[in-house]
């Protein structure tokens, strides 16, 4: 029971809801399972109290494999299939729904964000003296397919430089190869927002 995926995304959800990240039902966490499935949060659920009963194991063409009684899949697994079939070490994904990133894509340009030159970019695998790194930022819209289409034809293009994405007035997605990865680059995204929205207040140019 330790190592069920389940398990780690109830306890990151939990985290992030702490954090004000997933409130109101906000958000959605998958893992990959095998090579062909990922378990999801099921949708609608309360993020800060999720059990084994609250994930959905769906494949990677959106068919659900195992749900519990009355659990439907996150109405965003498509932008998580999206995600596992066009980046192959993406293994755990993260989206939720901050004020900063909400924020944050006010700033963007032709569906840019640029990040802030900070040391963090490290964190993101951007090793450079002084990185000029974008995050692709997409429409929000009320068919969620429609996102994720966007996303499949921008990612078929180039894949973003760094492990993340954001939807306009809507929240941030991270990834990575594992539970902890996924954290941590969420967590650098959070916090290039939150510099950027300071920089905003103080006026200071990034
Ligand atoms: C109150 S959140 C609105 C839907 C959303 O954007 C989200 O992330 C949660 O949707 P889900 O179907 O995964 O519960
Ligand atoms: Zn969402």
């Amino acid at each position: 029971m330790q190592d069920d995926p389940r398990t780690h995304l109830a306890a990151a959800a939990r985290d992030f809801y702490a954090r004000g990240w997933m409130l109101g039902t906000a958000g959605n966490l998958s893992a990959r399972s095998d090579t062909d499935t990922f378990w999801i949060t099921a949708s609608g659920r309360p993020k800060d109290r999720l059990d084994a009963g609250d994930f959905v194991l769906v494949d990677l063409r959106g068919q659900v494999v195992q749900a519990p009684p009355g659990r439907q899949p996150s109405a965003e697994a498509a932008i998580h299939e999206t995600i596992y079939r066009h980046v192959p070490d993406a293994r755990v994904i993260f989206h939720v729904h901050s004020i900063e990133a909400n924020l944050c894509g006010h700033f963007a340009r032709q569906g840019r964000l640029r990040l802030p030159p900070l040391e963090m970019l490290k964190g993101l695998g951007v090793p450079d003296a002084e990185p000029q790194v974008d995050l692709p930022v997409f429409a929000n819209h009320l068919n969620v397919a429609r996102i994720a289409e966007d996303m499949d034809r921008e990612f078929t293009g180039a894949l973003p430089r760094v492990p993340g994405a954001l939807i306009h007035l809507h929240g941030v997605t991270a990834w990575g190869p594992d539970f902890l990865a996924a954290r941590h680059h969420l967590e650098l995204l959070e916090y290039c927002f939150r510099y950027l929205v300071q920089a905003k207040i103080l006026a200071i140019g990034v």
